[in-house]
């Protein structure tokens, strides 16, 4: 187990800077997942975690040990690829031990830790077969156990679950948060898929143009997105924004909509002027008449537990709401739309949620 530090480190690929000044700390036996966009630069970080990608500046820590100049080979992290890298031509059992001859290890030893991992994946029937004779998913458990076998001070993964079906995702995800409780080893987990992160790490780095834009437990950067970016990024379906204007009456602020009217806003939210009001889809009511505001409904998706509507309000703003159930709403209806604003954010032009503004 160790912890990673990525002290103001940065990065070019020809005259092209991607990353630049990032510093990151990874506290040891973390899963931490880094959640961005394709082209975010969540690759190309683990890459340089891993020594396959240079760093032109700033340094790296392992477990205490600068490591930005240190060979791949002797950074004690071990890295499991989308594509699992596996070689073909070997047995699992094989491509388990490949590693570990290599560096010259005891044969007692390596015959140890191939029984454990064998035993924690539960593949000790696999041991024999070589790679075209396993499902994507088998194979998947034999990358993730030649991992294993090293007992590296940190897991890295790129995007290990991309290849598999949905369901096997699913199970394979369930695994690997069981795997992290088990061994208590720091993983890196590099994944664009939202779910993945809320469901297994313990904190998420947002990213976003090759910047990290908010480093939180999934439940903070849920409840408390720092910019636009994030809030936009992590929920499905998307937060909505309302352009609004914000005034302080009385002490109360209010956010007036396009149409005029206006809500009231809970005393935790700070903000003045011109502002996009974030709501959550499920904090938007779907009501025949006393609503806050009107639209008419655009489609309407019955998912079994639940009804996204989307409707486009008079002033063209579009809005999803999610209801529990089965919503009898149908496409082309005029609703009356409610705003649950406990929770809701405000962002300023700037793409900052204003407390966060405020803080800076
Ligand atoms: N070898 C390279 N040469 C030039 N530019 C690169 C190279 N590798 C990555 N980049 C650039 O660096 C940026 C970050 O890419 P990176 O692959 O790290 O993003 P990512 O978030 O992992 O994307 P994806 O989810 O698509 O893999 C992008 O702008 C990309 O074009």
């Amino acid at each position: 187990m160790a912890d990673i530090v990525l002290d103001h480190v940065s990065k070019s690929f020809g005259k092209v800077r991607v990353i630049d000044d990032l510093s990151l700390t990874v506290q040891s036996g973390e899963f931490i997942v880094f959640l961005g966009p394709s082209g975010s630069g969540k690759s190309t970080l683990l890459r340089m975690i891993a020594g396959l990608e240079t760093i032109d500046r700033g340094r790296l820590l392992i477990g205490g040990r600068e490591c930005q100049t240190v060979a791949p080979g002797q950074r004690n992290v071990a890295m499991v690829f989308q594509n699992y890298a596996l070689y073909p031509h070997m047995t699992v059992r094989e491509n388990m031990v490949f590693g570990l001859r290599n560096i010259g290890m005891a044969s007692d030893e390596i015959r140890r830790r191939v029984e454990e991992a064998a035993r924690i994946l539960e593949m000790d029937q696999l041991l024999d077969r070589r790679p075209s004779q396993l499902s994507g998913g088998q194979r998947q458990r034999v990358a993730i156990g030649r991992a294993i076998v090293k007992e590296p001070a940190a897991f890295l993964f790129d995007e290990p679950l991309s290849n598999l079906d949905a369901a096997l995702r699913v199970r394979t995800r369930v695994e690997l948060a069981e795997l992290h409780h088990r061994i208590g080893t720091t993983m890196i987990y590099v994944t664009h898929d939202q779910t993945e992160a809320m469901t297994m790490a313990d904190r998420i780095v947002v990213l976003n143009d090759c910047r990290i834009e908010q480093v939180g437990t999934p439940m903070e950067v849920y409840t408390a997105p720092a910019s636009r970016f994030v809030a936009g990024f992590i929920g499905s379906p998307a937060m909505n924004f309302l352009p609004v204007e914000v005034i302080n009456s009385d002490g109360q602020a209010l956010a007036t909509l396009d149409d005029g009217s206006t809500i009231g806003l809970p005393p935790d939210i700070a903000g003045r002027g011109r502002l996009d009001l974030g709501v959550r889809p499920e904090n938007v009511g779907i009501v025949g008449e006393g609503g806050m505001t009107t639209g008419k409904v655009k489609v309407v998706e019955h998912l079994g537990d639940r009804t996204i509507v989307y409707v486009v309000l008079g002033d063209g703003t579009p809005v999803t709401a999610q209801t529990g159930g089965h919503s009898q709403v149908r496409a082309g209806e005029v609703v009356g739309l409610t705003f649950d604003v406990e929770g809701a954010r405000l962002f300023g032009t700037d793409g900052l949620a204003q407390d966060q503004a405020a803080a800076i």
